[in-house]
């Protein structure tokens, strides 16, 4: 690189240290950005240093973007970002004239800079995988803000929520209230969790005169860390301990995190002591959180558990209904049903879905069709596509047939039990990838024929016989769902 190019890389940095510094305010600046290093710049890629794997980590999913707008808007010979890891990027800095980063502050032997380096550690195990960050943006006060679009009123309630949100509109109604601190809801990806504590924050501040703070328990952590490297533990515990609502997302996260777990447990018992609401999210019950620390567990199950469940076809086709009527595009029923029966287990996806479709449907102004759906949905789908097995075929048939499962591969042929060996044979077909020959000796070594004879017997008698095509269709449901 000539030294010209380098020294207007230089100026370009500091430009953009600059306007860094004023969007994002002093603190966060001194605690992240100020620990980047400029490195060379590899074709049209600049390359930034990070002394620690888990501060890269966590400037790559907080400023990422920004990082990369920046220096495009800046250089012309930048079109690219590439954070590094570079354990004497701090020293080569100072040295150099790039804005210098601060040196570590860590100090080196005190009990808590060692339990932030355990915890900086096992988060450093882990980080090799990408951020769980909520991708909120991070401003200097404490907590991230609600988004504005999960209310209550957004949140379609049906049987396997109807629970966790009751629980959820209580406390918003009656924070600290006897039984439901803390309130803790869990369920798995996806299936509102989040959606639900934002409703409540939001509730609560607009009646006002009440402070709520939301984060994310990775973001607990971070700013747990960072608070010991720029010895700031305590502005952080008051800051924490001065909040009306403490809302601490994805508790699961601190599993392994013995330090941030300590901390936790204290601001939660400081709060809980005072009067304060604290609401926790996870993916499994206090109970089954093993990995967190028992005295934490414990706490945790004191106040009302809530458990969101698996969303049932009912309530995915009512989700998508509500989230097509908001977009304002048509989407025709057959295409909500075909979504509901396809994207079964997390409402992210299903929404995510939805929202491909309206997109699309947009950009070439033609309508959502069911055709349009297949071809543009089709990868994703195709990760959906559910392995039903043999085995649970005949056992789902069995049980709906109330029939033995033995009776799937005996040689028995009295009608009772050979239709509903045949409708198992004609679901094996449909549903899984397995030969004639492969079906056919799952049922008892039967001959590739039979199964052919099963499959055709099937589809004529659904066509004359409409009890049993809704069997048919009830067990391919279930089966698929
Ligand atoms: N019952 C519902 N009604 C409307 N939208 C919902 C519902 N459940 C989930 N969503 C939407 O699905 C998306 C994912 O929900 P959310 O982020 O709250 O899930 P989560 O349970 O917190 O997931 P994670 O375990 O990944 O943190 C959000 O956009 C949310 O608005």
């Amino acid at each position: 690189m000539a030294p010209s190019e380098t020294d207007s890389l230089k100026i370009s940095w500091l430009r953009i240290c600059e306007r860094l510094k004023s969007e994002v305010g002093d603190v966060e600046y001194r605690m992240w950005i100020q620990r980047i290093t400029l490195g060379p710049l590899d074709e049209d890629e600049i390359v930034l240093y990070l002394p620690e794997r888990f501060l890269r980590d966590w400037v790559r999913a907080q400023y990422g973007q920004r990082l990369q707008s920046l220096w495009r808007e800046e250089s012309p010979l930048v079109q690219h970002v590439e954070l590094r890891v570079d354990k004497k990027a701090q020293r080569a800095a100072s040295a150099d004239e790039t804005p210098a980063p601060s040196e570590p502050t860590m100090p080196a032997r005190s009990n808590i800079s060692i339990m932030a380096k355990e915890d900086a550690a096992a988060l450093e195990r882990e980080s090799s995988s990408p951020s769980h960050s909520t991708g909120g943006e991070v401003r200097n006060d404490l907590a991230v803000p609600l988004d504005r679009r999960f209310t209550f009123d957004n949140f379609v309630v049906g049987k396997p929520n109807e629970f966790a949100y009751a629980c959820a509109g209580r406390v918003a109604d009656h924070p600290a209230s006897p039984g439901f601190n803390p309130l803790f809801l869990y369920g798995g990806v996806g299936l509102g969790k989040t959606h639900l504590m934002h409703a409540i924050g939001l509730k609560l501040i607009s009646r006002g005169n009440i402070s709520v703070a939301y984060m994310s328990a990775e973001k607990f952590m971070y700013r747990f860390i960072a608070s010991m490297q720029s010895k700031s533990q305590m502005e952080f515990k008051e800051q924490l301990r001065s909040v009306d609502v403490l809302m601490i997302d994805d508790l699961q996260f601190l599993i392994g995190k013995n330090s941030t777990q300590e901390e936790f447990f204290h601001t939660f018992n400081a709060l809980v002591d005072a009067g304060r609401q604290i609401i926790v999210s996870a993916d499994k019950s206090p109970s089954d959180l093993s990995g967190l620390e028992d005295r934490l567990r414990t706490r945790l199950g004191c106040g009302m558990v809530a458990d969101i469940h698996a969303t049932t076809f009912e309530l995915r086709i009512s989700i998508l209904e509500a989230k097509a009527k908001a977009s304002g595009t048509p989407v025709p029923p057959k295409v909500l049903e075909y979504l509901a029966h396809k994207i079964t287990t997390n409402v992210r996806e299903l929404e995510g879905a939805l929202n491909r479709l309206i997109a699309h449907a947009d950009l070439v102004g033609r309508p959502v069709t069911l055709e349009s759906t297949q071809d543009v949905l089709k990868d994703m789908l195709k990760a959906h596509e559910r392995r039903v097995t043999i085995d649970e075929i005949q056992r789902k048939v069995a049980e709906h047939f109330n029939i033995r499962l033995t009776d799937m591969s005996s040689a028995r042929r009295a009608r009772a039990v050979a239709r509903p060996r045949q409708i198992a044979m004609f679901l094996a077909k449909q549903l899984t990838s397995r030969s004639l020959p492969e079906i056919g000796r799952k049922f008892g070594n039967r001959d590739h024929t039979t199964v052919m004879h099963a499959v055709n017997r099937v589809s004529e008698l659904m066509e004359q016989d409409p009890g049993l095509a809704e069997s048919v269709e009830l067990l391919r449901h279930m089966l698929e769902s």
